[in-house]
């Protein structure tokens, strides 16, 4: 049996939803053999963040040396990198192993508010990490952060995915799950063509975690084989599903259900 192997390199959250615990949920019930690299341990539940601990720099790169030098992967993800020290720390062994197959999502802020990166760590992510990824995922507020602007409508966000194209990601998709509207547009850009990857908007407050899921859904897509577009095709599917079927848990905002795509829950 061929075995594909992927790999988070993210925080953790205690509640489950997000994080380094909805990654491995999702490469499992996407095939994906999960491995795992903590960056930052939060308190947190559906209701917010209530501790963030960050690992020192020698422990993150000890475990990403650990899978590094043994096991390998076929693709990996970011997710909460906290600090610049972390981002230069992970790029350089990114590059140091010449891993392919790199999904960023510039996690910045969780939905409650909590500040997930550190302000000055921008700058870090632009010059270091985008331009390692072969797909980088940022929402909304995400892109405004990245390229310094206001972004409100279409053209607007298709500036904004020209310019991150232009920082060095290979394919960049601007998530819509922040907008309004009776639609969630995704936009995808690979430097040539622009696709709005559209699916109805599910009203519901137990989003906790979809990005995390979306973009752990195209890694472990990338590392079956599959091409670009397609992993996020199928990345979108397993995030609707998950949204669609949520389990409503918890008092705040809950977790979305990583058993749907599969029909299993
Ligand atoms: N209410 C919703 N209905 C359907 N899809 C959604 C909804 N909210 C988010 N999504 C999808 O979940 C994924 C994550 O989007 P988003 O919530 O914008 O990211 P983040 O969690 O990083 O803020 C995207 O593919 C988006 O289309
Ligand atoms: C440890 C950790 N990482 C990421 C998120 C962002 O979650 P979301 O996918 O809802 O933006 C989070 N809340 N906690």
């Amino acid at each position: 049996m061929k075995v594909y192997k992927a790999l988070t390199i993210a925080g953790s959250d205690s509640g489950g939803g997000a994080g380094i615990q909805a990654d491995l949920k999702t490469f499992q019930e996407l095939g994906a053999f999960g491995m795992s690299v903590v960056t930052a341990v939060t308190a947190q539940n559906t209701l917010g963040v209530q501790g963030v601990y960050p690992i020192p720099i020698a422990g993150i790169t000890e475990q990403i040396a650990a899978i590094g030098d043994d096991l390998g992967t076929d693709a990996l993800k970011t997710g909460m990198l906290f600090s610049s020290e972390v981002i230069d720390a992970v790029s350089e062994k990114i590059d140091h192993y010449g891993w392919h197959n790199v999904v960023v999502d510039p996690v910045m802020v969780a939905k409650g508010g909590a500040k997930l990166l550190q302000d000055e760590a921008i700058r870090a992510l632009i010059e270091k990490l985008i331009p390692l990824a072969t797909v980088i995922t940022p929402n909304i507020p995400e892109a405004e952060l990245l390229t310094n602007r206001d972004i409100n409508t279409l053209e607007e966000r298709k500036e904004a995915a020209k310019s991150i194209y232009n920082m060095g990601a290979k394919t960049v998709v601007i998530k819509g799950g922040h907008g309004n509207g009776q639609e969630v547009v995704d936009l995808f850009y690979d430097g040539e063509v622009f696709e709005k990857m559209v699916s109805p908007r599910i009203e519901t407050r137990h989003t906790h975690g979809t990005g995390c899921t979306f973009s752990a859904a195209i890694s472990a897509e990338l590392a079956k084989g599959k091409e670009i577009r397609e992993a996020v095709m199928t990345g979108k599917q397993f995030i609707r599903a998950a949204i669609e079927k949520q389990l409503g848990i918890g008092k705040g905002h809950g977790p979305t259900n990583h058993w749907a795509y599969n029909e299993r829950g």
